[in-house]
């Protein structure tokens, strides 16, 4: 409403208020004569120059520090302001801190002491129960006399004032402040609460006078209000304009502004706040300074200030009760739905769930169910509480994929099962489901290749991410049970990927999202999977951006970015969405090293590589003359199975870099996969270390302190037979083998770069293993040997039980079977003329140029192999072999 008020009227007004204001001041000040004394801890004089540090949240404070500013206010009015300020620091730590802290504290020693206390009460007299309408014209209506305070502007006359003098009494006030009056409740305006709390408080303990403001005829509004003496004494003085202003500074009354006006026209005059969950069984209410509220809040049973946030917070059992009281023009922003409904037993009292009961898997493999880890265990038990859709945010390497299985299998019925995965473990996911589900036939499981495929031809269907957006007819099939891996690859609702999932997740039963970092910068990145998981709870993307992404309006739309109600997200999170625990909380229950085989995608190898590799085995199944043939032709097949992996070992280490995986090691043996990675790595800027044959041993320590102790430093590259040894890299805690290598020493003394002294954590060790190559017989006979290892008590780690890797051995065929026992004669019968000569070999060849190699200084071979090849050494190994 606009005032037309001219400057000279405005100023003059403001005049009045600020006499209003200082008299009221004074008077209650006298009424305090220094008798009341709270309790509590020592309240701090401010000095005047220190309210500019005040919370914004006090609004009477800025208030006061505006009067204060006025050129036109009074000197003597100023101390008396100043006077208001410091009774409103005082008695705000009063309300709370003291106030409330002494709930506990302060109330026995109040008698014993005999100062005196803070009421805890809010008044009866809240209530409408008793209507006193009076009118400037001084008619009385019956039982209800009108004040009608003349236009907006005009100035009341006192003689004309004619009231109805009967008060309520407690009896007619009822039980409660909007109880009763069953609408909106005014609560003072804090200007005036602020500017003497503590007397103003301890009347309104007594009696407080509600109104509000209604509109009458053209320019004229009423109050419609019970009996008070001090308002009356108020309305007398004060111009009209300031009626509901100065009104809501009384303690003792408390006037409902007109309808779409606030209190006197001030905007400071909504007490503002919002509520926010603050554990699984309470909320806290983060509000601006009312003595009224805080006379509510006193209501409550289950109130708590906490005195360093200066707070209250309140059992959810209270919720309701609270909100109601809370009312006009007490803004407070409510819980959100999402809040409400998981929060529903404790709302209501009915007793909560808190441990999580243990499901009953008999209808899952036995083989699964034993091996479960405790926490893996109550992973399954919280998807099964939770009707199998959650977020399993399980730190890296935990074993997200083996609790998947068993929850999807716990639905068995309901499969057709799909799974959708980076494309580069979608193999390792077939893998993992006849390993842990034995009871599985052959071909149940249909990984999708091709935008072809049929996406329901199996009872597990596994698809990558980029063919599912391609596969949009087949999409309309529906699948009730869907397992996301790397869920967060989900975040961006824009892309083609995203907008393919979320129907058929929110279509779906069961919904089990995977992910070791559901958002890795904002909360907005966890709307989609949130959406997945539960999508009633947040409808609508602006809700939730409003209540935790901290939405600002920009010109250019909303922004998002940023974060808001942090811990109650993560409670609500955690109730009914998440579980996540990390290495760090259940590291007893793991081994200290995790390995993991990695099937990596078929289509990263090109035809001709593939045609290239089928003819070396074809050649190699027909066996050779001698035993120096059979090595020269297995190492050209090693060398062809590198090239052929590189394409897929990079596509795996930019995964990972996506996932955001910590600082990590690559290994490989040859000079182009260490290239290859390398070269993708500069593309992308992202920071890394690389030794091998070639670093000079003076740069070595360097580089690994590098490595060690530079956040920016994220990925080694390493080369497996020079830098296998003496080099500490424990600030990683995964170790990625790009190539395998024939003998597992080598392999275990690269894994141990990170498992070793200054290691906090278990290690995660991913082989990546590609089809169709050498590794189909290397990786089983790794196996093998670090089976035969352990056993013997020769290898500290071994493959079985926890770390136990898939079945993967070479079908037998027979050509499969002599190649395979080709590579067991070469390599494992003969340790001494084999594994070592031929890594030495490859390091002796070019030991001139890796003078800190591991290898440095061992009795040379030479290199055989290369020199029956009829090539030159030096250049076949520098093309090769990485340790050079
Ligand atoms: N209970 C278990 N028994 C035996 N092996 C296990 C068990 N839990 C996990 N593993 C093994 O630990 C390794 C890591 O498990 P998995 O790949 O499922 O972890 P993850 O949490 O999915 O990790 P990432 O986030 O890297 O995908 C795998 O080799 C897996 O087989």
């Amino acid at each position: 409403m606009s005032s037309g008020l001219t400057e000279e009227q405005k100023r003059r007004i403001e005049e009045n208020r600020q006499k209003a204001l200082a008299r009221r001041a004074e008077r209650l000040a006298a009424q305090r004569g220094g008798q009341v004394v709270i309790a509590g801890p020592q309240v701090k004089e401010q000095s005047p120059g220190s309210r500019g540090d005040l919370k914004e949240e006090y609004n009477h404070v800025r208030f006061i520090t505006q009067r204060q500013q006025n050129p036109n206010s009074p000197a003597e009015q100023k101390s008396y302001l100043q006077k208001d300020y410091d009774h409103y620091t005082a008695n705000q730590q009063m309300a709370g801190s003291h106030g409330e802290q002494q709930k506990n504290c302060s109330e026995d020693s109040e008698q014993a002491s005999g100062i005196k206390r803070f009421p805890t009460t809010i008044p009866n007299s809240l209530s409408y129960s008793h209507k006193h309408y009076v009118n400037a014209g001084g008619q009385e209506h019956g039982q209800q006399a009108l004040i009608n305070l003349g236009t907006f502007h005009a100035t009341l006359s006192d003689s004309e004032m004619l009231m109805n003098t009967s008060r309520p009494t407690e009896r007619e006030g009822g039980g409660g402040a909007s109880q009763a009056s069953g609408r909106m409740q005014k609560l003072t305006n804090s200007a005036g609460a602020g500017s003497n709390f503590e007397a103003a408080s301890y009347k309104k303990a007594n009696s407080v006078t509600k109104g509000e403001c209604v509109k009458y005829g053209e320019d004229r509004f009423q109050v419609k209000i019970g009996y008070n003496a001090e308002l009356i004494a108020l309305f007398k003085k004060i111009p009209s304009k300031s009626y509901v202003e100065a009104a809501n500074q009384l303690s003792s009354v408390v006037v409902a502004p007109l309808e779409g006006e606030n209190a006197g026209g001030l905007t400071s005059a909504l007490v503002k706040g919002r509520c926010m969950l603050i554990s699984r069984l309470r909320f806290e209410v983060d509000i601006g300074y009312s003595s009224e509220v805080i006379g509510v809040f006193k209501q409550m049973d289950s109130r708590n200030y906490d005195m360093n946030t200066r707070k209250w917070s309140f059992l959810l059992e209270d919720y309701p009760k609270l909100s109601e009281y809370l009312r006009f023009p007490v803004e407070v922003e409510p819980l959100p739905e999402a809040v409400i409904q998981t929060f529903a037993a404790q709302i209501q009292r009915s007793t909560s769930q808190t441990d999580i009961p243990d499901a009953d898997l008999s209808v899952v493999d036995s083989k699964i169910v034993t091996s479960l880890m405790p926490f893996q265990r109550e992973g399954v038990n919280f998807a099964i509480l939770r009707n199998g859709r959650l977020l399993l945010a399980d730190d890296m390497g935990l074993g997200k994929t083996i609790q998947a299985i068993c929850i999807a299998a716990y639905y068995r019925k309901e499969w057709p099962l799909l799974v959708v995965a980076p494309s580069s473990v979608r193999f390792t996911w077939a893998e993992a489901f006849h390993r842990w589900l034995p009871s599985l036939s052959p071909g149940s499981t249909n990984v999708i290749v091709s935008g072809k495929d049929n996406l329901t031809a199996s009872l597990i269907n596994i698809v990558s991410f980029d063919l599912l957006s391609k596969m949009d007819k087949q999409l309309k099939s529906t699948f009730q049970v869907v397992i996301i891996d790397e869920s967060h690859f989900l975040k961006n609702i824009k892309t083609a990927r995203c907008q393919a999932a979320m129907p058929l997740l929110k279509a779906a039963r069961r919904v089990i999202l995977l992910s070791g970092t559901p958002a890795m910068s904002r909360p907005a990145e966890l709307y989609t999977q949130i959406a997945a998981v539960q999508p009633a709870f947040f409808p609508h993307y602006h809700s939730f951006g409003l209540r935790y992404c901290d939405a600002k309006k920009m010109p250019w739309g909303w922004d998002y970015s940023g974060s808001s109600n942090l811990t109650e997200l993560k409670i609500l999170l955690e109730e009914a969405i998440m579980i996540r625990r990390l290495k760090s909380d259940v590291l007893s229950q793991l081994p200290a090293k995790q390995r993991k085989m990695v099937v990596v995608a078929p289509e990263g190898i090109s035809a001709k590589s593939k045609a290239v590799l089928a003819a070396e085995a074809k050649r190699m199944a027909k066996g050779y003359g001698s035993k120096q043939q059979e090595k020269e032709a297995l190492l050209l097949f090693y060398n062809r199975t590198a090239e052929a992996k590189i394409h897929s070992v990079v596509e795996y280490i930019l995964e990972l870099l996506e996932r955001g995986n910590d600082k990590f090691l690559v290994f490989g043996h040859h000079k182009i996969v260490l290239d290859a990675i390398v070269a993708e790595l500069k593309k992308k800027h992202v920071e890394h270390i690389r030794i091998d044959g070639s670093t000079p041993s003076a740069e070595r320590q360097s580089l690994c302190h590098k490595f060690q102790f530079s956040e920016k430093q994220v990925v080694a590259v390493l080369s497996l037979t020079a830098a296998n040894m003496g080099l500490t890299l424990s600030a990683a805690d995964l170790v990625v083998f790009a190539e395998l290598f024939w003998n597992p020493g080598v392999l275990i003394q690269a894994e141990d770069r990170a498992h070793r002294i200054g290691q906090t954590s278990s290690v995660n060790v991913h082989y990546l293993v590609a089809r169709g190559t050498a590794d189909d017989y290397l990786w089983p006979m790794i196996q093998e040997k670090i089976k035969v290892l352990g056993e013997a008590g020769l290898s500290e780690t071994n493959f079985s039980k926890t770390a136990e890797s898939t079945n993967y051995c070479p079908k037998p065929d027979p050509k499969q079977k002599t190649i395979y026992d080709l590579f067991q004669r070469t390599f494992s019968e003969n340790r001494d003329d084999a594994d070592e000569v031929l890594l030495l070999e490859a390091a002796d060849a070019c030991s001139e140029f890796d003078s800190g190699s591991a290898l440095q200084g061992t009795e040379g071979n030479t290199c055989s192999v290369i020199s029956t090849l009829k090539l030159s050494r030096a250049t076949v190994c520098q093309e090769v072999c990485s340790a050079c």
